[in-house]
């Protein structure tokens, strides 16, 4: 069966995004085909695979799948490209709402490679959690914005082993079973944060973690280390922009702007036998 497909880059964090409004992919080879293309030595490669599917109710509902094959409710960055990709298909105009399974999403085409997202609330905020993994004590802050985050904040940002620490915390005691998206955050002059990832799923680290970003972006205004909007350097060098409201730690009208590009199209031949 042959399959058309887009790739698409948002900060760098990158997908392959199918049109699977005619359910050429079946529910049950989603999780084998995101392993198979998102392999970077054997296929397209990708940090995850995102289906745009039929919705009831809005333009269209988004499924993501991690490059290790696991389901994820949401994708920040795969959330600016799915609206991008739908743009490009003419399934939704310059403006749109769509599906996830975190929530709805309204988006914007602000501009040919930049992308508006307006989300729903996060959730389950905690903050101030004691984590010792390699010897080191990490002080915590947890909050789900729409896949699970940790959000850690350090002072060499360049230094810290991201990949050790990162990995150690992501299957700690205190995350599971999810497990977490592990987010070490240096906050620099300029309302500016700086945001290095380690994400589930991916199982290292990328260039950049939409989600991640926001939940940087909202622990550093409730931490009163920064005020919306919150400019944010991706690891892969991109800026975004995070704003939100904050009363008494209730947070509301929250909004990830950033870059999202086609950087290819293809078509890829996939084996009955997923
Ligand atoms: N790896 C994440 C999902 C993708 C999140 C990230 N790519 C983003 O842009 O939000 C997880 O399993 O929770």
């Amino acid at each position: 069966m042959n399959i058309n497909f887009s790739k698409l880059t948002a900060a760098g964090n990158d997908f392959v995004l199918i049109d699977n409004r005619e359910s050429v992919i079946a529910k049950e080879d989603c999780q084998s085909l995101a392993k198979k293309l998102c392999n970077r030595k054997h296929s397209i490669g990708a940090d995850g695979l995102i289906l745009l599917e039929k919705s009831a109710c809005k333009d269209f509902k988004m499924k993501y799948f991690n490059s290790d094959g696991s389901y994820a409710s949401m994708c920040g960055n795969g959330g600016r490209s799915i609206a991008k990709f739908a743009y490009d298909l003419g399934v939704a105009n310059l403006k749109m709402v769509f599906e996830t399974d975190a929530g709805v999403i309204n988006a914007e085409i602000l501009t040919e490679d930049r992308v508006r997202l307006d989300l729903y609330a996060p959730r389950d905020l905690k903050k101030d959690i004691k984590v010792k993994v390699n010897g080191k004590e990490f002080d915590v802050d947890f909050i789900n914005t729409g896949v699970p985050h940790a959000v850690i904040f350090v002072d060499d940002i360049e230094k810290i082993d991201v990949f050790g620490y990162g990995r150690a915390i992501r299957s700690h005691k205190t995350f599971v079973p999810a497990g977490v998206n592990v987010n070490f955050v240096k906050v620099i002059k300029g309302n500016t944060l700086l945001v290095r990832t380690y994400e589930r799923g991916v199982e290292d680290e990328t260039l950049a973690c939409g989600t991640g970003i926001i939940a940087s972006g909202i622990i550093s205004v409730l931490k009163g280390f920064a005020e919306s909007p919150v400019k944010v350097i991706a690891r892969g060098g991109d800026k975004l922009l995070v704003s939100l409201k904050n009363s008494n730690d209730k947070i509301s009208n929250v909004v990830l702007e950033g870059p999202a590009l086609i950087t290819f199209k293809g078509t890829v031949k996939i084996q009955s036998e997923v």
